[in-house]
Formats: structure tokens, C-alpha cells, sequence
């Protein structure tokens, strides 16, 4: 499986303020470059933060883009993914919606009641009970896992801090693409592209492949060493 990290951050790498409240840090060329990466993949994952916190719909915003891969034989709109150890998605969250296929890892800390009533939103809505990692979170070396036999080969991961730590930490990132837009936020509990407890050694190390300036900032794409 390719796993391709995208987010948008300030300056100083936040990814929103300390109120954890969605932030329009890009522009709409940017939301254009995002929308064209969602297309080429076949799901696109967030940590349950950021469900909790900005309630996502994932789903594609060009018309074009969806037909264009419905013609292809895939479904208009990618996958939608969320680690939630505990499943924690609200039932009304945006993400369930029928829009496309939604898969939830969860772990054993998930109450029956609680996978119930994610799993009443609905066929396209499939639970995965998988194991947990050190830090009783999902294991996402299982969680991917379990992804990959429901035929996603191409995950994008838009964040939040969280989860890119985790991914990161278990080695599972192949490339990354971040906007740097223009404005410093600040705060020490503001999320930032990566959060956890940190490296204090085996950094993971990254490739600059290619710097685009767009709208009032810039992007920079880098592989996985
Ligand atoms: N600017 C941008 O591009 C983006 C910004 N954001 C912002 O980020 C913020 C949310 O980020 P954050 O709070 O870090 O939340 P995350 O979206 O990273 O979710 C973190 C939660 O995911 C669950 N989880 C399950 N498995 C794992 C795992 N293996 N590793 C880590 N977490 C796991 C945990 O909850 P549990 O234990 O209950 O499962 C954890 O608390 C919001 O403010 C949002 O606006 C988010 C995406 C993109
Ligand atoms: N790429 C990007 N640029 C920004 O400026 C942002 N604020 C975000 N935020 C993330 O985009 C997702 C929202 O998705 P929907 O529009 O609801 O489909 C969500 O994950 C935000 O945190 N991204």
C-alpha cells in the first residue's frame, strides 16, 4: 500500500489554533491540489481528532474528477477512513454519510454499543476491530492491514498531528506534501504536523523531490527515506 500524507500548515507548522477549530490556512488552489490528490486515491484517512474537532465530509469537490473516475470502474468518491480506537465518530457525523464507503478501525476499547451504532449508519459503514498499538491506540500497521484486503492499494492521510505521529513513528508514511501557507499561529497547544511525544532519536528522514509556490504560500513534496 502507498500511504501519501498531505496537510496544510502555518509557518510555524501548526495545523490549526489552539482551539483545535478548522482553519483556512490554503487557498483555492490548494483545496484544487487536495481535491486532485483525494481523486487519485482510494480512501482518505483522519485520526477521530479531527473528526471530533471539524466534522470532514472527504469527498471529492469536482464534478469531473468523480465521473471521471466512475468511468474507470472505481467509486465517485474515495473511501473514508478514521482510526477510533474507541469509536468515538458521532452517528451524525459527516463522514458516515452514504457519500462513499467509511471504515473505522477501532479496538477492543470500542464498546459493542458503540461499534452498533457507527455499524447502524449503514452498509457502506464497516467496522474494523483491530489490535492496539503501545500507547493503546490503533495499531496501524494492523489497521492498514486490514485496508489493504478491502482493496485500498493508494491511502492519503490528511492529518491531524496525532495520527501523523503514529504513522510516521511505525515507518508507514511513502511521501508527504505539506502547504506552507503564509501566517504564523502559534501556541504551544496548538496541533502541529506532528504531534506524539516527539523524536529524541531515529528521526525520520525525508527527500525534498519538489518546492511550488501556489496561492500566498508554497508546497513541499517530499519521499520517505
Ligand atoms: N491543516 C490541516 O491540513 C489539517 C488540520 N487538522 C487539525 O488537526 C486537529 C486535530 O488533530 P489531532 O487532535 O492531532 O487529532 P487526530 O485527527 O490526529 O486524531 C487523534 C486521535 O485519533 C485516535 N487514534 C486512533 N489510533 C491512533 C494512532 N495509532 N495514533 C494516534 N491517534 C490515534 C486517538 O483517539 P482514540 O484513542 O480515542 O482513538 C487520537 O486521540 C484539528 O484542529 C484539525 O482542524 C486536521 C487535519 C488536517
Ligand atoms: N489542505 C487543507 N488546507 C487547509 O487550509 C485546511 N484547513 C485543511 N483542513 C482539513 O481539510 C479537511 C476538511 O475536509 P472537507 O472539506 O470537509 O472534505 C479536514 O481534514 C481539515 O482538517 N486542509
Amino acid at each position: 500500500m502507498d500511504v501519501v500524507v498531505n496537510a496544510a500548515m502555518s509557518v510555524d507548522g501548526k495545523l490549526s489554533t489552539r482551539r483545535r477549530e478548522q482553519l483556512k490556512i490554503s487557498g483555492e488552489a490548494d483545496f484544487d491540489r487536495v481535491d486532485r490528490l483525494r481523486a487519485a486515491a482510494d480512501a482518505v484517512m483522519v485520526g477521530v481528532g479531527t473528526v471530533l474537532a471539524d466534522d470532514p465530509h472527504l469527498t471529492l469537490d469536482d464534478d469531473d474528477r468523480r465521473v471521471h473516475r466512475l468511468r474507470n470502474g472505481r467509486p465517485g468518491n474515495p473511501a473514508r477512513v478514521v482510526a477510533d480506537s474507541r469509536a468515538r465518530t458521532p452517528a451524525d457525523a459527516r463522514i458516515l454519510d452514504d457519500a462513499a464507503e467509511t471504515h473505522l478501525l477501532v479496538t477492543d476499547a470500542a464498546t459493542e454499543s458503540r461499534r452498533e451504532a457507527l455499524a447502524g449508519a449503514g452498509e457502506h459503514v464497516h467496522v474494523h476491530p483491530v489490535d492496539t498499538d503501545d500507547s493503546g491506540h490503533v495499531d496501524l500497521t494492523a489497521g492498514l492491514a486490514a485496508l489493504e484486503s478491502a482493496g485500498i492499494d493508494r491511502l492519503m492521510v490528511e492529518g491531524g498531528g496525532e495520527l501523523l505521529s503514529s504513522l510516521f513513528r511505525a515507518g508507514l508514511v511513502d511521501e508527504l506534501s505539506v502547504y506552507v501557507g503564509s501566517l504564523v499561529v502559534g501556541g504551544r497547544d496548538a496541533p502541529t504536523l506532528v504531534d506524539g511525544d516527539g523524536f529524541v532519536e531515529g528521526f525520520p528522514r525525508l527527500d525534498l523531490r519538489d518546492v511550488e509556490r501556489l496561492d500566498d504560500g508554497v508546497v513541499l513534496w517530499y519521499d520517505a527515506v
